[in-house]
């Protein structure tokens, strides 16, 4: 796998016409374009297409996290959609998980987040995951595969000990990721690309360190770069 193959470009824009501009331009260089609730919510699945379109494959970011009835049929019009990978908490528990394996079908990814790189160990604490985050992280993407998930999302903080939980056939998947130097914003658990992949992850979700400067495809190269093995 190259660098630029593992890097998933994140669109989280208001509208297509937004988005269409850097997703074209970071599109040559990224293995996967995401679209994510902001730009769900407002244009819905023909924005799956239109970035399909660019010829990348699209990981929708919906988070699901419902009753396992309702879970099952929002995956089977997510698939409809054209998207290749899907995410649901895994919060929402096994039966929830494998309602959504079920209604993906075969052809798309269910990926279970585990808890969400912007929650630091007060903030779980708050939650009722008391303790270190990797423990519960763990916990959580045990179950998800178990009951059928083909990939978690995690920190790049526990990238490691999931990889030795859950073996490798497991996509990680990994957001929180910020160059050195760059802001943290609103993100927690929180290391550098080059240390996220030597962790173990497969795909780096990046979105404001490839947005917020003035030429995404220098930064998408540079980021390829400084992760090419
Ligand atoms: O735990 C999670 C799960 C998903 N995300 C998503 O990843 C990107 C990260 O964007 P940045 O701008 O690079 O922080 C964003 O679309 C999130 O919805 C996450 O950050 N953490």
């Amino acid at each position: 796998m190259t660098g630029s193959d593992r890097i998933c470009a994140a669109l989280d824009f208001p509208t297509w016409s937004a988005a269409e501009p850097f997703a074209r331009a970071v599109a040559p260089g990224v293995g996967m374009l995401k679209v994510g609730l902001e730009l769900f919510v407002a244009e819905g699945p023909p924005a799956v297409r239109a970035a399909a379109a660019l010829g990348r494959p699209v990981f929708l970011d919906l988070k699901l996290h419902d009753i396992p009835n309702t879970v099952e049929g929002a995956a089977r019009s997510a698939a409809r959609s054209g998207a290749a990978l899907l995410t649901v908490h895994a919060s929402g528990g096994s039966d929830m998980v494998a309602a959504a394996v079920r209604g993906a079908g075969p052809e798309v990814k269910v990926l279970a987040v585990t808890a969400l790189t912007s929650l630091d160990d007060a903030d779980l604490d708050e939650i009722g995951l008391a303790g270190p985050a990797e423990s519960a992280v763990v916990r959580l993407a045990r179950l998800a595969v178990r009951a059928g998930a083909r990939g978690i999302v995690c920190s790049p903080q526990e990238v490691h000990a999931v990889r030795a939980a859950v073996g490798p056939g497991v996509l990680l998947v990994v957001p929180g990721v910020r160059p050195a130097g760059a802001a943290k914003g609103d993100q927690s658990r929180i290391a550098t690309p080059s240390q996220a992949v030597r962790a173990g992850a497969d795909v780096l979700v990046i979105g404001r360190p490839l947005r917020e400067g003035n030429d995404p495809a220098a930064a998408a190269r540079a980021i390829a770069e400084s992760i090419q093995e």
